[in-house]
């Protein structure tokens, strides 16, 4: 049976039926109500509001009993009756709405049932959910029709949007690869729930109409390969869309506004659009293009025409006048300089650059060639250090034996990045390895508990946990220094150049397992001391040369920046609870290999959301999907993400409980990796 939904709204109706009446309850599963004229109390209960039976009880009200009750009784049977049969006519009804709507629509698609077959179950008598109608699929309570797919049928008739716009939970509608003719009506605004449609390969004609980009919901418009006409609406007011595929068509006039940075999918190659190419994202190339003789733009052969400049006679007053801009506008231009100027030597006031690292052996650019995020050199050389060389404490470490706190200062640095928490440099030392120096300014710690802090976090090894190798502290800052891993990071494999090399789920689950493992263990080890790693994410999870992930500034910052509640008193399972969030996001992010911007809050909601629509495939990455990852297990692992990210820290699992399942994960792909082994 299907769900009976507006339901709901008919019985609010049925009640005006017993006016005056006095409402006294209501609630989703029952409603009661006094009819002050017999003295007599309703109470309707749905025992199952989707199999739409009720039961009505009914309670002489004792204080009212009077000469004319057993008059009253009659008429209270009467009226239960009454009610009983209007609310299951109506319930009825409603599951007979769908039904009809649905062959209705079947009707015009099909005009004589020329191609579905009796078997098909499509008819008045049956259910589509229960007795399974070809092409329809149901909730997992078999109650809702979520999605119709009917394609390569040859169903050659016309597409009835108002009728199956009245199945009000449908996400899918895919009619591909047939004959069906005609427009697509307005109403197709109807399907408010709409996530996926697909029309590609029919006859369709006509325009689309304007309140298709009324569709709150819509994620993919597939209607390539039709004879749409006409302009494009305007689909940035859609700001769900990830797809837009309409190549083929005969489409006019401009290319209409899309939200391109959010748009995975885009074509509109061979229509008859002109105009320039509005996506100034890049993202997508010549064959999203093609086939449109009057398009211009950088994707394409053919690039846009300059406007042409109002050609103006200057007369001498004129002349002055622009000179006198032109004047006054270099006067503004030299003052900005000088602004920058002096508020960048502000900033760098404490970075001096060595006159003996002109140029870097690695870089081979000069030092006059700075730039925060391009490769530029200084030296790290601090105001405050000035040569304090016992302020530095060297670990045992056979890395880098022998160094000294001069050499460090001396070698040509090179910064890598400047974050939230401080700045990252590159230094070489003469003859020794690469190393980066974390430099972190304004950390409230005071100089005793910070070395206390890194004595304990170097006492404790773990192969996937980058070691310290030295450290220095003053009063303003704090330097901590790293072996340089030259494979670079997580966050490089999923998202930077190197995407290109193929990064398999057998690889992902082994760095999941590997991190959990680490995080597992420095928790264990450094719970007395309430030291978590603070700061997890694909940037700070580096590949070491034998590309063996591991993690690196442990236990640097204080306070996590990631986790929404930070705010609160911090138990000793909470302050260990921000690295087990910090970790889901790293699975969502190994998963969907989409990147995590500013908190992660972005990431998490969408996956979030789309869990809960139950299109939880949509979130892998299709590459994972492309290589034929198991489903099963990456819905697993989807899982233990979901848990970490609980935003009730307490409800999160220990990271000693994410390695017992993400090991079982494991051991299953590895079984099944030799299993099919030949
Ligand atoms: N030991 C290392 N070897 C090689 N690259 C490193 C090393 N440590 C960090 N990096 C890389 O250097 C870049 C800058 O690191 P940095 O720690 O400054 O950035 P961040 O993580 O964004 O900042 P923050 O840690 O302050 O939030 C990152 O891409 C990071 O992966």
């Amino acid at each position: 049976m299907l769900k009976s939904r507006p339901l709901w709204n008919q019985l609010h109706l049925s009640f005006d039926h017993f006016q005056p009446a006095e409402l006294l309850t209501s609630s989703h599963c029952g409603i009661s109500f006094t009819n002050v004229q017999t003295f007599f109390a309703f109470q309707l209960i749905f025992i199952d509001s989707a199999s739409c039976i009720c039961i009505i009880q009914l309670h002489q009200k004792s204080d009212k009993l009077s000469s004319k009750s057993e008059m009253d009784r009659i008429l209270s049977v009467f009226l239960g009756v009454f009610v009983f049969v209007l609310l299951f006519s109506t319930a009825k009804t409603e599951d007979e709405g769908v039904v009809t709507a649905l062959l209705a629509f079947m009707d015009k698609l099909d005009p004589g049932s020329a191609q579905i077959a009796p078997n098909w179950g499509w008819n008045a008598s049956s259910d589509p959910c229960t007795s399974k109608w070809v092409g329809v699929t149901c909730d997992r309570d078999n109650k809702t029709v979520k999605k119709i797919v009917l394609e390569q049928l040859n169903l050659s008739g016309t597409l009835d949007v108002g009728s199956v716009c009245m199945v009000s939970n449908l996400l899918v509608l895919s009619l591909s690869f047939n004959n069906i003719s005609g427009s697509l009506q307005p109403e197709i605004s109807n399907c408010i729930r709409l996530t996926h449609l697909y029309l590609s390969g029919n006859r369709f004609s006509g325009n689309l109409p304007d309140s298709l980009t009324e569709l709150p919901n819509v994620k993919r418009i597939v209607i390539s390969n039709n004879g749409f006409a006409g302009e494009l609406p305007d689909f940035s007011r859609i700001t769900t869309l990830l797809t837009f595929f309409a190549q083929n068509n005969r489409f006019t006039g401009q290319i209409p506004g899309f939200n391109y940075r959010q748009l995975e999918d885009f074509n509109v190659a061979n229509n008859d659009l002109s105009g320039p190419i509005p996506d100034d994202t890049g993202r997508f190339d010549a064959n999203s293009f093609v086939g449109n003789q009057q398009l211009c733009g950088k994707e394409l052969p053919v690039s846009c025409p300059l406007k042409k400049k109002k050609k103006h006679k200057l007369k001498l007053r004129d002349f002055l006048i622009y000179s006198g801009y032109v004047i006054l506008g270099f006067i503004v231009v030299v003052l900005i300089a000088l602004l920058l100027f002096k508020k960048k030597k502000q900033r760098d006031d404490d970075v001096k650059i060595d006159p003996s690292t002109k140029k870097s052996p690695e870089s081979g650019h000069s030092s006059g060639s700075r730039n925060s995020r391009a490769r530029s050199e200084f030296s790290i050389t601090s105001v405050e250090s000035g040569g304090v060389s016992s302020s530095m404490v060297v670990l045992s470490s056979p890395v880098v034996n022998g160094l000294r706190f001069e050499d460090l200062l001396k070698a040509p640095a090179e910064l890598l990045g400047r974050g939230k928490h401080g700045s990252l440099y590159k230094v070489k030392p003469d003859g020794g390895v690469g190393l980066v120096v974390k430099r972190i300014k304004d950390w409230k710690i005071s100089r005793d508990e910070f070395k206390k802090r890194m004595q304990k976090i170097d006492q404790i090894k773990h192969p996937n946990v980058l070691p310290l190798v030295a450290y220095y502290s003053s009063k303003q800052e704090k330097l901590l220094v790293y072996e340089y891993q030259q494979n670079g990071s997580l966050f490089g494999l999923l998202h930077g150049s190197q995407k290109s090399q193929m990064f398999d789920w057998g690889s992902r689950l082994s760095v999941a397992s590997s991190i959990a493992a680490a995080l597992a263990f420095m928790h264990q080890e450094l719970q007395a001391d309430l030291i978590p790693h603070g700061n997890i994410k694909s940037s700070n999870i580096l590949l070491k040369n034998d590309m063996e992930p591991c993690l690196s500034e442990y236990g640097l910052m204080a306070i996590d920046h990631q986790d929404p509640d930070q705010t609160n008193n911090r138990t000793t399972i909470t302050t260990f609870k921000v690295d087990v969030y910090a970790f889901g996001v790293i699975l969502l992010e190994l998963l969907t290999g989409k990147p995590v911007q500013d908190d992660g809050s972005g990431l998490v909601n969408w996956v979030s959301s789309v869990v809960k629509e139950e299109w939880t495939v949509e979130v892998f990455d299709k590459a994972l999907i492309v290589e034929g990852a198991s489903e099963e297990r990456m819905v697993g692992l989807l899982q233990v993400a979901l848990k970490c990210i609980n935003a009730s820290p307490e409800l999160r699992p220990t990271m000693g409980q994410v390695v017992t399942i993400i090991s079982s994960l494991k051991e299953e792909e590895e079984q099944s990796m030799t299993s099919s082994d030949p």
